[in-house]
């Protein structure tokens, strides 16, 4: 039995810089990952199949193909095998709520996989295979900082971000993300100019308050809820920056550590869901 964490993808600032002839927009983001994730469990099987559980494991009960299915079959295609394996998504994320849990599945699942078929295959390989599935995808592979742009495929290194905390905040109400973009109106907003590192969380706070996410505002009209998040977390002793992710409608607080992040969540109304803590992988 192999494991693998899917960690919550975080925009901590997403630029539309553009539209593609397709409609697919171009963008300018650095996404961060944590402190909240999904695992996924895989084990050695004759075929393909797929369990559900965790917190919001029902809400994708109806979903005839999940992301994860639909990477192992694009695994096995390029690796030219069969697509076999027992695998059990625990569901810890909200479902379509601008942080990629989806993505972050299907990228666990083609890293796990990768192990249990003992296809070697570098992070590199795995992100092109991941690419037609979702534009989110890629950058999960990883699951490290990362600037993206393109339409989120193009990845390039991130500033070096300092220990800091983050309070993750959604109000239960599910954003699809077409909708969100298709509700945007106005222009294009030109990327960021970001430096090489930030020496601490402050800093980094005061840089990021004068960029955006292009996304808030169309999708504060769609649910506007999304509004009241924000008020909320701005009140939090020790909040340094509230911003929306992605597409949301899961907002985030960035605070001076982990355990800053962690006392703030116990303020917020008891109905949001909510985790906070530490980035994946990174320090406190
Ligand atoms: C907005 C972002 C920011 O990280 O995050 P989420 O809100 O999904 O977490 C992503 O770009 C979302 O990526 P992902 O959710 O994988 O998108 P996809 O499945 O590829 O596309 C869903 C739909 O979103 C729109 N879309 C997506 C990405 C992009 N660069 N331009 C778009 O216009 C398109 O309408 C597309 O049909
Ligand atoms: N494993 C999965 N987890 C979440 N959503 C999934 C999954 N597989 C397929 N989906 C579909 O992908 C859509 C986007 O989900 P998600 O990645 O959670 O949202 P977002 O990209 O906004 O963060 C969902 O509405 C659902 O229909």
């Amino acid at each position: 039995m192999l494991r693998e964490a899917a960690p919550a993808k975080v925009n901590l600032y997403l630029h539309v810089t553009g539209r593609r002839a397709d409609g697919y927009h171009l963008l300018d983001s650095l996404a961060v990952f944590g402190p909240a994730a999904d695992g996924l469990a895989l084990a050695p099987a004759d075929d393909l199949s797929l369990t559900l559980e965790g917190p919001f494991g029902a809400a994708l009960d109806a979903e005839l193909d999940n992301l994860v299915l639909r990477a192992a079959r694009a695994l096995a295609e390029a690796a030219g095998m069969p697509a076999r394996a027992a695998l059990r998504l625990d569901k810890r994320l909200p479902v379509a709520s601008g942080i990629g849990g989806g993505s972050a599945d299907a990228a666990a699942a083609l890293r796990g996989l990768g192990r249990l078929w003992g296809l070697g295959l570098g992070e590199a390989r795995l992100a092109a295979i991941a690419a037609p599935l979702g534009a989110d995808i890629p950058v999960c592979v990883a699951s490290r900082p990362a600037r993206m742009q393109g339409v989120g495929e193009v990845l390039s290194a991130a500033p070096a971000i300092p220990g800091c905390g983050l309070l993750l905040v959604n109000p239960g109400v599910a954003l699809a993300t077409p909708a969100v973009f298709k509700a945007r109106a106005g222009g294009f907003t030109p990327p960021a100019a970001l430096p090489a590192a930030w020496p601490d969380a402050a800093a980094m706070a005061a840089c990021l308050a004068s960029l955006r996410n292009d996304l808030e505002a169309p999708a504060i009209a769609l649910c506007p809820m999304v509004a009241e998040v924000l008020a909320a977390l701005r009140a939090l002793p020790g909040c340094l920056l509230a911003r929306m992710s992605g597409s949301g409608a899961t907002c985030f607080g960035l605070f001076a550590d982990a355990a800053a992040a962690r006392a703030a969540a116990m303020r917020l109304p008891g109905e949001w869901w909510r985790d906070a803590g530490g980035l994946y992988g990174g320090a406190t």
